[in-house]
């Protein structure tokens, strides 16, 4: 079994895939049997794990915790080096191909080979872009890059394709944690139109019609953390 050949698999059958984002630095551990049943129990079919900053040792722990509790695939979405634990499935090995700080094109990745080695992670490589969404996101300021303008779609589709030829498997267009502005439809579509390679969307999506308005636009996988976070009926609310 590998978690890219199953997403390779529901994109041929154009099965929708969604990921629950959980942040180490704002999950309760107390409330994680219920949490996981919820998870359990909905159309979730990914388990993301990732801040961007998180403290040293905590998602270790919580992927330590989550392991034994769900069988969905968890994968890392690190913000760093220090968020790779051997007990997940699998990692999104990023590049933020949207930015031009070479601390996050290739010198994170470097640093990740050697503690890399000592796991069974499945490495899967994703060309990560940050869109413009109305104010400044949590990714943004740590790695002190400049998203892309949100009407500037051809830069973003020329961005995903250079990153497909580069040999990513994955496209990641992220609006950022709590985005006022999810990725626009259209750009969704714009960028889809020559893609081959799956495509992940993420990013202020908050109810389940702006879910599915990104499926049909496009995105294979979306990726919801907020909403979780903040609105306890968002699993029942996804079963309507
Ligand atoms: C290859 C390895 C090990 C690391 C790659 C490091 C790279 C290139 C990261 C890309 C930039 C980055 C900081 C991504 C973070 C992704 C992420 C988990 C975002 C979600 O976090 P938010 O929810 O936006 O932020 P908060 O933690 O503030 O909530
Ligand atoms: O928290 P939200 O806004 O759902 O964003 C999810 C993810 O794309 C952030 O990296
Ligand atoms: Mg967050």
């Amino acid at each position: 079994m590998s978690v890219y050949n199953d997403i390779l698999s529901a994109k041929a059958k154009q099965d929708k895939l969604l990921a629950i984002l959980i942040d180490p630095d704002k999950f309760n551990f107390k409330l994680i049997s219920q949490f996981t049943d919820n998870i359990n129990n909905s159309i979730i079919t990914h388990i993301f794990v990732g801040g961007s900053t998180v403290e040293v040792e905590v998602t270790q722990k919580l992927v330590k915790a989550l392991k034994p509790l769900t069988r969905l695939p968890i994968i890392l979405f690190p913000g760093d080096v220090t968020q790779i634990s051997q007990d997940a499935d699998a990692i999104l090995f990023l590049s933020l191909i949207s930015g031009r700080n070479p601390k996050y094109l290739i010198e994170k990745q470097i640093e990740a080979v050697s503690i890399l080695k000592h796991t069974n992670l499945e490495v899967i490589p994703t060309g990560y872009i940050l869109i413009e969404n109305g104010k400044e996101t949590a990714v943004q300021k740590v790695t002190n890059t400049l998203p892309i303008p949100s009407m500037l779609h051809s830069l973003v589709a020329d961005t995903a394709k250079a990153g497909e030829l580069l040999g990513k498997k994955l496209i990641y267009l992220e609006a950022g944690s709590g985005a006022l502005q999810p990725v626009p439809l259209a750009m969704i579509k714009f960028v889809k139109q020559d893609l081959k390679i799956p495509l992940i969307v993420g990013g202020g999506i908050r109810n389940k019609t702006q879910l599915q308005e990104a499926y049909k636009a496009g995105a294979d996988l979306v990726v919801i953390g907020t909403a979780f976070e903040q609105n306890q009926d968002f699993f029942e609310e996804l079963k309507l």
